[in-house]
């Protein structure tokens, strides 16, 4: 503890004070003295006992006395510092007075303004702010804040002690004289900063300590403990330092200390620490340009930090607009990988990346196999339910990873991001190691027990000494912890991947919703075909052909245009199927159809109409063109070679040619006639109506 900022036994039942100064515990109406300190006298030239007898006005006079109770009414303390000059030891002093309300009590605390350092103080405090305020990062900040509050208080050495998450603090910067052993980047445990000592600060930002050896000063009368509380004391600056704590700080050679606290929004952040090698009186007008100057610079530290966080933020956003860019695309969770990957573990100070999404993984970097990146999720799946990021830097110690192969990754920040309902998707940060050495400026109080360096145990003096300057520690098993911003970018992050995620998703759907819909239109295409053509011979069917002959037949009424209508029949075609099998009458009833389509025009229309009978439609055509056409198809065929079948066919054909007043019935049956006909006679021929 050699910063001396332990005084657990130095609490609100203190009953003595540091002899700098003189204490007065008044009652709430500021008329009565009830305790004084044994110094009175010697600070402010009025004994206890006329203190005690007398009253106030007998210490501060009349006017005084009235300000004080004037000031302090309906007020916890008074709006500044009075000071006042008295005759104490026949020398001429000047007094500063302070007040403030504790409970049922008026705490008065008198101290003596020294000459020291006060002169041209505005001078040097005005230097040093403009020398802050022109620090451009944190580190210039802090070189700045220790020399100025050296230079005003002159101390032997000054430092800023910042704490980390775990409450552990680290020497951040440092000033100090000649011959002054350094702390610079010194650790002090956690353990050196138990939480009441901490709600001390935030009730008095300040500690001064001039003299550790100073014995300390009790109160007058001396309290029964039967009679109620001891005064509290917790608030006042005077209070006396526990032997504890005084018996640290000679082991440390620092005779005299005033710490500065340096507050964040969210608590303590750090404190400035003064040591002096030797008794080191301070005029309270110092101590408090020292206070000031600690405030602004931690104003410009914190301003400082949330420049680079907006900048880091704005690096965020750069990000983000490059994933914008995919939103429109289909991309897996490797592909995004591959294009961002780099740039995220960048962002992130992080040595590998996975984006695991259910069925589709994507891996960047330093990062475990997909069976243990698989079981990880499954682990934060059942654990980890709320939105924010889920993260350690000391994943050994974390109990839901238990037994999992990280590999080099110590440190992991998980987060996830929704994919419809109830599904999510994880974006995984991985950090590996960072082998850290720390120099415990003295032991944890947890180690002190357990006591590792057994040859340091307290007892041997020399060595003490040793364990307060300096002790080496390995940490293993750590990552660099992750950071509020880091948090907060990653957590941007994985909302724009779950907008990439939906985006993909509505373009996936309207995708098969497109394929679907070509099917359908296919399946309608499939069904319009079967719908009109015959599926063996691929040529139109009965109602096709019924339909082309209404549409001809009224034509041919409308414009008296010819039209000859052929129907034919293979010969004997029972014969082929019972000689050859079904399967080559099939044959040959597509090779015949084929035949058929390439002796006609392109005006002219082929239809089966049934079993073996076909149907030919011939437009512009009079009896004489159906007679021709009629020929050249009988001829045709009876030459169609048809493999398997050395005979070949033959086709018997009536030809009917259309007569106005027509109709397709009427036509048909002089076809069907003229067709018999031809069969009657002998078959492979042609017979008109
Ligand atoms: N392979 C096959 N045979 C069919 C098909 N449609 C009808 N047939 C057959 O065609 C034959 C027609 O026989 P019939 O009406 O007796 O006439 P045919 O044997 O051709 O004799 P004629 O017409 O008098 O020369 C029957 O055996 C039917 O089974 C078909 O799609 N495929």
């Amino acid at each position: 503890m050699p910063i001396g900022t332990r005084d657990t036994s130095t609490t609100a039942l203190s009953s003595s004070i540091q002899p700098c100064g003189a204490l007065l515990i008044l009652d709430a109406d500021v008329g009565r003295v009830l305790q004084a300190s044994a110094n009175l006298a010697s600070i402010i030239g009025i004994p206890v006992e006329q203190a005690l007898e007398e009253g106030p006005q007998a210490v501060f006079g009349h006017e005084l006395a009235r300000r004080l109770r004037r000031e302090l009414t309906g007020r916890q303390r008074l709006s500044g510092a009075l000071s006042v000059k008295r005759r104490v030891a026949g020398k001429l002093t000047s007094l500063q007075i302070d007040a403030r309300r504790s409970g049922e009590q008026v705490i008065v605390e008198i101290e003596p303004l020294i000459r020291n350092g006060s002169r041209r103080l505005l001078a040097t405090v005005n230097t040093w702010l403009a020398r802050i305020a022109e620090a451009a990062n944190p580190d210039d900040l802090l070189d700045a804040l220790v020399s100025g509050v050296r230079d005003l208080t002159g101390h032997d050495r000054v430092l800023v002690c910042g704490f980390d998450a775990d409450g552990h603090g680290t020497v951040l910067a440092e000033q100090r004289g000649a011959g002054v052993m350094s702390l610079l980047h010194m650790r002090f445990p956690a353990s050196d900063f138990p939480p009441r000592t901490r709600e001390l600060y935030d009730l008095v930002p300040l500690r001064n300590v001039p003299d550790i050896s100073a014995p300390a000063v009790e109160l007058m009368p001396a309290r029964d403990p039967k009679a109620g509380a001891h005064p509290d004391l917790s608030s006042s600056l005077l209070r006396s330092i526990s032997p504890g704590q005084r018996d640290y700080l000679e082991r440390l050679e620092v005779a005299a200390l005033l710490s500065i606290a340096m507050h964040a929004d969210n608590g303590l952040w750090g404190l400035v620490l003064c040591h002096g090698m030797s008794p080191h009186p301070l005029s309270p007008a110092v101590r408090d340009a020292a206070l000031s100057l600690t405030h602004m610079a931690t104003q410009r530290l914190f301003l400082l930090k949330a420049r680079s966080e907006a900048r880091y933020l704005q690096r965020v956003q750069d990000s983000r607009q490059l994933l914008g860019s995919e939103r429109g695309e289909l991309v897996t969770p490797a592909t995004l990988l591959q294009r961002h990957g780099e740039s995220w573990l960048a962002l992130f100070r992080a040595h590998g990346v996975a984006l695991v999404m259910p069925g589709h993984e994507g891996a960047f970097g330093e990062v475990p196999t997909s069976q243990v990146l698989q079981a990880l999720v499954a682990r934060l799946e059942d654990t980890h339910h709320h939105p924010g990021p889920w993260s350690s830097h000391a994943l050994g110690e974390a109990p839901q990873l238990a037994g999992l192969d990280l590999r080099h990754a110590t440190g992991l920040m998980a987060v996830s991001f929704p994919l419809g309902e109830t599904l999510r998707g994880w974006l995984l940060l991985f950090r590996a190691e960072q082998r850290e050495v720390r120099l415990w400026a003295g032991l944890p109080g947890s180690m002190r027990s357990a006591g590792p360096p057994r040859a340091l145990a307290p007892g041997d003096g020399s060595l003490l000494v040793k364990l307060f300057s300096e002790w080496r520690q390995e940490i293993q098993g750590q990552s660099l912890p992750w950071e509020r911003v880091e948090r907060l970018a990653a957590m941007d992050l994985a909302e724009d991947l779950a907008v990439i995620a939906s985006a993909q998703e509505i373009q996936r759907l309207n995708e098969r919703l497109r394929s679907e819909q070509q099917a359908l239109a296919e399946a309608n295409r499939r069904l319009e075909h079967l719908a009109l053509f015959d599926p063996l011979t691929q040529v139109w069917n009965r109602y096709r052909i019924e339909q082309s002959m209404d549409i001809e037949l009224s034509a041919a009424e409308r414009y008296a245009r010819p039209l000859a209508l052929l129907l034919f029949d293979v010969d004997h075609f029972k014969e082929v199927n019972d000689t050859h099998g079904h399967e080559l009458g099939d044959r040959v009833l597509s090779s015949l159809a084929r035949e058929v389509e390439q002796v006609l025009r392109e005006s002219d229309f082929l239809g089966r109409w049934g079993g073996e009978e076909f149907v030919v439609l011939a437009t512009n055509s009079d009896l004489e063109a159906g007679l021709g056409l009629a020929e050249r198809l009988r001829q045709r065929i009876a030459e169609l070679e048809i493999g398997g079948l050395p005979e070949g066919v033959t086709i018997s054909i009536g030809v009917a040619a259309w007569r106005p007043g027509d109709t397709r019935k009427r036509l048909l049956a002089r076809a069907d006639e003229a067709m018999y006909r031809a069969k009657a006679a002998g078959r492979d021929r042609v017979e008109a109506e």
